[in-house]
């Protein structure tokens, strides 16, 4: 079974985001093409990602804008059928809920904070306290608007799950195996981890597709996941 990993295709071309996808694709099961690929190349990026490739697609585009521009870009995305679609839950309950009504057979991922933010950054931008805080309220608030997937870090997972219940689909960047680069990720897990507190979907970007070997690294990931369920159950 494909593992329940989101590989985001953040590549500056074409060519690069065609190699990496079709080498991860035979161990994952989606693939997430984000604003990079999305703001050159548009929905050609899409079929190119798709192609011969069996996987699902989300497209991470976090839209933040009045309710009325979210639902019209909701609308012009829908029909590429994306599995997910991102847009910033500090929208609003009215943005999110546009979204929602606008892409019907999308599952409307709400990104609650994003996963490079602390909470010395968080406090610049005028958020007080932890970030699991902050994480909650907007995830609450997201769901009550009908968003169906949430979007936190590992470190928020178990918590959410709590609070939203089983139906609501949990994503996590800021998954870093044991040894990586942490780059621009702030609140960060390892991959076993990040499962382990119920996440449903692990987007993992650089630790795969700057490996010397993407597709080894993304089946090596696979595996390990395998490995700590079956401890675990
Ligand atoms: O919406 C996202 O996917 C997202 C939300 C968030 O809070 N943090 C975050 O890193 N992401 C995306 O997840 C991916 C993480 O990539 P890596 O840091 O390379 O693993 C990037 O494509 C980000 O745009």
């Amino acid at each position: 079974m494909a593992a329940p990993i989101a590989v985001a295709i953040d590549a500056p071309e074409i060519e690069t985001a065609a190699r990496w996808a079709s080498a991860v694709a035979p161990h994952v099961s989606t693939l997430k093409v984000g604003l990079e690929l999305y703001l050159r190349y548009g929905p050609e990026i899409v079929a190119t990602i798709r192609g011969a490739n069996k996987v699902e697609l989300f497209l991470d585009l976090k839209l933040h804008d009045i309710p009325a521009t979210v639902a019209g870009a909701a609308r012009a995305v829908a029909r590429l059928r994306p599995r997910f679609l991102t847009v910033h839950a500090t929208g609003g309950s009215d943005m999110i809920r546009a979204a929602v009504e606008a892409a019907p057979d999308t599952r409307i991922a709400a990104v609650t904070v994003l996963t490079s933010l602390d909470e010395a950054a968080l406090e610049a931008v005028g958020v007080r306290g932890p970030a699991s805080d902050a994480v909650r309220r907007l995830a609450v608030l997201a769901v009550d608007a009908g968003a169906r997937a949430l979007v936190c870090s590992p470190q928020e997972v178990a918590s959410l799950r709590a609070e939203v219940g089983p139906d609501i689909t949990l994503i996590t960047p800021g998954v870093r195996p044991a040894g990586a680069e942490r780059g621009d990720q702030a609140r960060v897990a390892t991959p076993e981890e990040a499962l382990a507190a119920g996440a449903d979907l692990l987007v993992i970007g650089r630790p795969i597709t700057r490996a010397p070997d993407p597709g080894a690294a993304a089946a090596a990931i696979g595996a390990a996941l395998r490995r700590a369920r079956a401890t675990a159950s």
